[in-house]
C-alpha cells in the first residue's frame, strides 16, 4: 500500500486535501484523524505537520508527501521534488525596518530571525555572509520590534504582514516556493506513485485550462486555429452548412477572454467556454 504524507495544519493543509479529493482519493472528514486508509486506491494517508513531512519522506518511512519547497529545503534531507502543485505560492525574503537595509551584504555581523534556519544558513554560507541566526517558531515579523533581531528572513505572499510590522523587503529573493509532491531522493518511486502523479497533474490541467467551442467560416479556419492550437491539435468538425466548421480546443483559462475577442473579431461565432471537470492528458 502506498504511504502518503499530507499536511495536517497551516497554509498547505486544506488545499492539499482538496487537491487529493479532486484527484479521486478519499480524504479525512475529521481534522483530528491522524491516519486514513483509502482501500479502493490502495493508499494510506498520514496527516502530519508540514515541517515534518520531508523528514519522513527523506528517511523512507513514507513514500511521498506534500509540502512546501521552502520546508523541503529547510529540512536538508534526502527528499526531492516530484511535481509542483501550483498552490501556497510565496517567496522567501529578507526584510528589515523601513530604511535600515538595502542589500544582503549589509547583514554581516547582524542578528537575523527566521523559522527556516536550515535554508537561511545555507543561503548565507553561499553569499559568504556571517550573521547570527535566531530561530523562532512564527510571527517572525515581530522579532525586530521586540529587540531579538536586526532583520528577518521569512515567507512573503502579499507583503501585508510585513507592512503592518513597519518592515520592507530588501536584497534578491532567497527562494520562490509553492506546494510540491516530494519523494525520496535517488530511489525509483514505488508502484502507485506514477498514478498519483498522473492524477495530480490532471487536476492541475483541469484547473488551468478551459474547453473552447466555436463555429467559423471554412475560409478562416487556419487563422482561427492558429489562435487556438490546443495541446495536440484542435478538433475540427463539419457543420450542416458546408461553408462553416465547428472547432473545439483547450485554452489556458487566463487567456480565455482575449482569445474570445480575437476569434469574434476574426468572424467566429457561437463561442462557448466550458470548464474541464477531469482529464488525462
Ligand atoms: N501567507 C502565505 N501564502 C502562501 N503560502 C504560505 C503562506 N504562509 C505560509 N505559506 C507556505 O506554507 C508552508 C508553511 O506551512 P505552515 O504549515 O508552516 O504554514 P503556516 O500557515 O505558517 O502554519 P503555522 O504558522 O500554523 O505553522 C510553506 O511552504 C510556506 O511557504
Ligand atoms: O505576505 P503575507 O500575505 O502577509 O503572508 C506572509 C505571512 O504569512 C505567514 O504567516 P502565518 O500567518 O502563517 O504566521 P506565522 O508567521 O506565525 O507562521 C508567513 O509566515 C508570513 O508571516
Ligand atoms: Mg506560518
Amino acid at each position: 500500500m502506498l504511504r502518503v504524507a499530507v499536511p495536517n495544519k497551516g497554509a498547505l493543509s486544506e488545499a492539499a486535501s482538496a487537491m487529493l479529493a479532486e484527484a479521486g482519493y478519499r480524504q479525512r472528514r475529521d481534522s483530528r484523524e491522524l491516519v486514513m486508509v483509502d482501500p479502493e486506491n490502495n493508499v494510506e494517508f498520514f496527516f502530519l505537520r508540514p515541517r515534518d513531512i520531508a523528514v519522513y519522506v527523506g528517511a523512507g518511512t513514507l513514500d511521498v508527501g506534500i509540502t512546501g519547497r521552502d520546508l523541503l529545503m529547510d529540512a536538508q534531507v534526502d527528499a526531492e521534488e516530484l511535481l509542483p502543485l501550483g498552490f501556497a505560492k510565496s517567496t522567501f525574503r529578507f526584510a528589515g525596518p523601513i530604511g535600515d537595509f538595502s542589500s544582503a551584504a549589509q547583514l554581516e555581523g547582524k542578528r537575523l530571525a527566521t523559522s527556516y534556519d536550515g535554508l537561511l544558513r545555507e543561503y548565507l554560507a553561499e553569499l559568504g555572509i556571517n550573521a547570527q541566526v535566531v530561530r523562532l517558531d512564527g510571527a517572525v515579523e515581530s522579532s525586530v520590534r521586540l529587540g531579538v533581531a536586526d532583520a528577518i528572513a521569512d515567507v512573503v505572499e502579499t507583503g501585508s504582514t510585513l507592512k503592518a510590522a513597519g518592515m520592507e523587503i530588501f536584497g534578491e529573493p532567497i527562494l520562490s516556493s509553492e506546494a510540491l509532491l516530494i519523494g525520496r531522493r535517488g530511489v525509483t518511486p514505488p508502484p502507485g506513485v506514477e498514478v498519483l502523479i498522473r492524477r495530480l497533474h490532471s487536476v492541475l490541467v483541469a484547473r488551468q485550462y478551459v474547453l473552447l467551442d466555436y463555429d467559423v467560416p471554412k475560409t478562416l479556419m487556419e487563422k482561427a486555429t492558429a489562435l487556438t492550437p490546443g495541446l495536440e491539435s484542435p478538433t475540427v468538425s463539419p457543420l450542416r452548412d458546408t461553408d462553416w466548421v465547428a472547432v473545439r480546443s483547450m485554452v489556458e483559462a487566463k487567456d480565455t477572454n482575449r482569445i474570445m475577442d480575437e476569434l469574434y473579431d476574426l468572424g467566429a461565432r457561437a463561442i462557448l467556454v466550458s470548464s474541464i471537470h477531469a482529464c488525462r492528458i
